[in-house]
């Protein structure tokens, strides 16, 4: 067990976690995975910023305060991960630059703020771990994303497609932020793919309506039948040599996994699996991520938040193995 930060016998190494043998971790506020906060460090090569926001929920709401929940499943990460042989807050500065507000009662309003939180937080990190809120905030932040580096490659690990097109006449929900960041040209649709797939749809031309966007679909029955291997090469043939945002909505884990969530369907992935595939993508350029659709509501001892903060670790690992972001 190391005794203290990264930061203590090299000045100018980045600031690391409050260190948990010396402060039990379970005292004080929670940052994320008890990192410091941006404000004090000033700038950063990953900003962790929480979007509670769930205004565009079709089912169980609760997202709203995923942020928080994830952030106090978080005490327990350790600083190295030895599973990619790293330390993700030594090789790179990693701080928690708190929640970017949006308005709950006005849906363009809280879009537009996530954008413009998004986008100033860039100037200070170059690189942005977003916790949600409802899938609905993978829009703004797929903007922003774009904005910084063109259409981004976009690996979707979700058990829905998302690229829906309209609840109740609303463009905007958490069933149709792809087809509109698809519209809107952020996402190279060359070069983007949905993970775990499964569950019933309204109809097939659910399927077909997404195959004429262009995402590519590795469904939970393809890695059953074929491994996480092959589904892993499947990816990175789709991905290679792009700018990737990865976008996981934690429904995207079998709700034996991640209870806690708004539109559970059974028949997942299990945790190990996708944190397999997550740690395959460190050879990737990853330029962003979120993790999306916690609520708290429905978890049973932090089962969903620990699957999060584990799942954000994962890629803040890879994030620090990777290829550099600019
Ligand atoms: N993005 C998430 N989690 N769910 C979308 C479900 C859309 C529906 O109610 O059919
Ligand atoms: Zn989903
Ligand atoms: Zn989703």
């Amino acid at each position: 067990m190391s005794t203290h930060d990264a930061s203590a016998d090299h000045p100018s190494s980045p600031v690391g976690p409050r260190d948990s043998s010396r402060t039990p971790r379970f005292a004080g506020p929670a940052s994320f995975a008890l990192l410091p906060l941006l404000e004090t460090v000033g700038t950063a090569d990953i900003a962790v910023a929480g979007v509670p926001f769930d205004s565009g929920v079709s089912y169980r709401p609760g997202a709203r305060f995923g942020p928080a929940h994830v952030r106090e499943s978080s005490r327990l990460l350790r600083p190295y991960n030895p599973a990619q042989d790293i330390a993700p807050f030594a090789v790179q500065q990693v701080a928690d630059a708190g929640d970017i507000v949006a308005n709950p009662f006005d849906l363009d309003e809280a879009m537009e703020q996530v954008y413009q939180g998004a986008t100033e937080l860039l100037t200070r990190a170059p690189r942005l771990a977003v916790i949600g809120g409802d899938h609905t905030i993978a829009y703004p932040l797929l903007r922003a994303a774009a904005e910084k580096h063109g259409p981004v490659a976009v690996l979707h690990a979700d058990a829905h497609l998302d690229t829906w097109d309209t609840y109740f006449g609303a463009p905007l929900t958490h069933g149709t932020p792809f087809r509109r960041a698809a519209e809107d040209g952020f996402i190279d649709l060359t070069a983007s793919a949905h993970l775990g797939i499964r569950g019933p749809l309204y109809g097939k031309g659910d399927l077909d309506d997404d195959a004429r966007l262009g995402f590519q679909i590795t469904t939970t029955e393809f890695i059953e039948e074929h491994g996480v291997p092959a589904a892993i090469s499947r990816l990175k043939q789709r991905l290679a040599g792009r700018p990737v945002y990865i976008s996981v909505d934690i429904d995207v884990l079998d709700p034996a996994h991640a209870p806690g969530t708004g539109t559970p369907e059974a028949g997942g992935l299990t945790s190990r699996e996708l944190l397999r595939i997550i740690r395959a993508m460190s050879d990737q350029n990853i330029v962003g991520v979120d993790v999306v659709e916690v609520a708290p509501a429905y978890d049973h001892a932090q089962l969903t938040g620990i699957a999060a903060a584990h799942v954000l670790y994962e890629l803040l690992s890879a994030m620090g193995a990777g290829a550099p972001s600019a």
